[in-house]
């Protein structure tokens, strides 16, 4: 039995917390509104977030930070990407022993154009930092707590440290890899909520299988085009956070990035939607990185592009769509040729 503690009680906090406190892990959950601490422990559900799913009794919350980084050698950042230097600066301010970091975010800093493990090593001296490990895969809140099977990767350049993460989440519904490669399943991770974006907005134009097929295959090869460029392994965007969460993230009902674009498509404003979803859509922010990146790196990236139009730029989704069909002919393969 480990000690960890979670930070950020949404949708995905919540969800790992379940697995972990399953798992028979020593949990605690810190939110930072602790009305929500209140309801986990006294009613067992996080009825925002996770509507009327009985949480286990095992599974204890906190309001209290301070609690929380004392409790625990591990801590598992569950906040937005946005979110995230916030609250390591927080945990910094009360660590007094070293700790793993695991994050579960998926999204790329605007601007500084980081990851999320590189925000976690500028935030938290290295004298309180054993390892940072990511957890990323196909794996929607809603169905994890429904204990359906579900597959993830726990990413970290030291296998060890990776084997210890499986061990802390892995059960018989919650199933485990371990991946070296994590510059590669951070990409894929964050990368794949643009793709999930721009197909909701073509399911909100009234368009069919076919644009959702076109944009999922040539979306994986614009994000595996910059992520080997910036140092990926090829293979890994064939894995589980790869074309894995792009299947899920694309297809699925549960995701908040397909549903915002589906609602663009079917004409709401940004704003709107972002009312509507009352949830993190890590994708628009990311949006705006991977163009800032795509330009760092030198990487066509024509759908992220598009998608770009339309967030900032107020390029009707229709008149995207128009520009990503009538770019020039090309061949297939010709970028692809260069990942091999
Ligand atoms: N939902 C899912 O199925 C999955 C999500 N992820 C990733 O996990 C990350 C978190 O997503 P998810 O849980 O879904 O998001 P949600 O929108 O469901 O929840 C976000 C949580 O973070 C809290 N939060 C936001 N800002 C802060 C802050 N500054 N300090 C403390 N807490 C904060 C929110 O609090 P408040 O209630 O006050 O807003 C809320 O509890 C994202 O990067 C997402 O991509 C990854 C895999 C699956
Ligand atoms: O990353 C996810 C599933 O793997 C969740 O995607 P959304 O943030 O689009 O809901």
């Amino acid at each position: 039995m480990e000690k960890v503690s979670v930070f950020g009680a949404g949708s995905w906090g919540t969800a790992l917390s379940y697995v972990l406190a399953q798992n028979g892990q020593d949990l605690l959950l810190w939110t930072h509104r602790s009305e929500q601490a209140d309801e986990i422990n006294h009613q067992h559900t996080n009825k925002r977030y996770l509507k009327e799913i009985a949480l286990p009794e095992a599974l204890k919350a906190t309001g209290d930070l301070p609690l929380a980084v004392r409790h625990a050698d591990v801590f598992v950042l569950a906040v937005p990407t946005k979110a995230i230097r916030e609250v390591c600066a927080d945990i910094r301010e009360n660590l007094d022993k070293k700790a793993l970091f695991v994050h579960v975010s998926k999204g790329i800093e605007p601007d500084s154009l980081k990851r999320i493990s590189e925000m976690i090593r500028e935030e938290i001296p290295e004298e309180w930092l054993e390892d940072v490990v990511v957890l990323s895969g196909p794996s929607h809140a809603e169905e994890v707590v429904l204990e359906h099977p579900t597959t993830v990767t726990a990413a970290c350049e030291d296998t060890k440290a990776a084997e210890r993460v499986q061990d802390l989440f892995m059960n018989h519904y919650f199933r485990v890899y371990t991946n070296t490669d994590v510059i590669g399943v951070e990409i894929g991770g964050a990368l794949k909520n643009i793709i999930a974006l721009a197909v909701g907005i073509t399911d909100g134009l009234g368009y069919g299988d076919n644009a959702k097929a076109a944009l999922m295959t040539r979306g994986l090869a614009e994000i595996a085009r910059l992520g080997v460029k910036m140092g990926a392994t090829p293979l890994t965007f064939s894995g589980l956070s790869g074309v894995g969460d792009l299947i899920v993230t694309c297809t699925s009902v549960h995701s908040r990035n397909w549903r915002a674009g589906k609602m663009l498509g079917e004409g709401k404003s940004i704003d709107e939607v972002l009312t509507e979803m009352g949830m993190v859509v890590e994708g628009i922010r990311t949006t705006k990185a991977a163009y800032q990146l795509s330009r760092a790196y030198g990487v066509p990236m024509p759908i992220t592009d598009a998608l770009y139009a339309v967030l900032f730029e107020n390029v009707s989704t229709k008149e995207a769509v128009d520009r990503l069909m009538g770019r020039m002919k090309k061949n297939e393969m010709e970028d692809l040729i260069n990942l091999l």
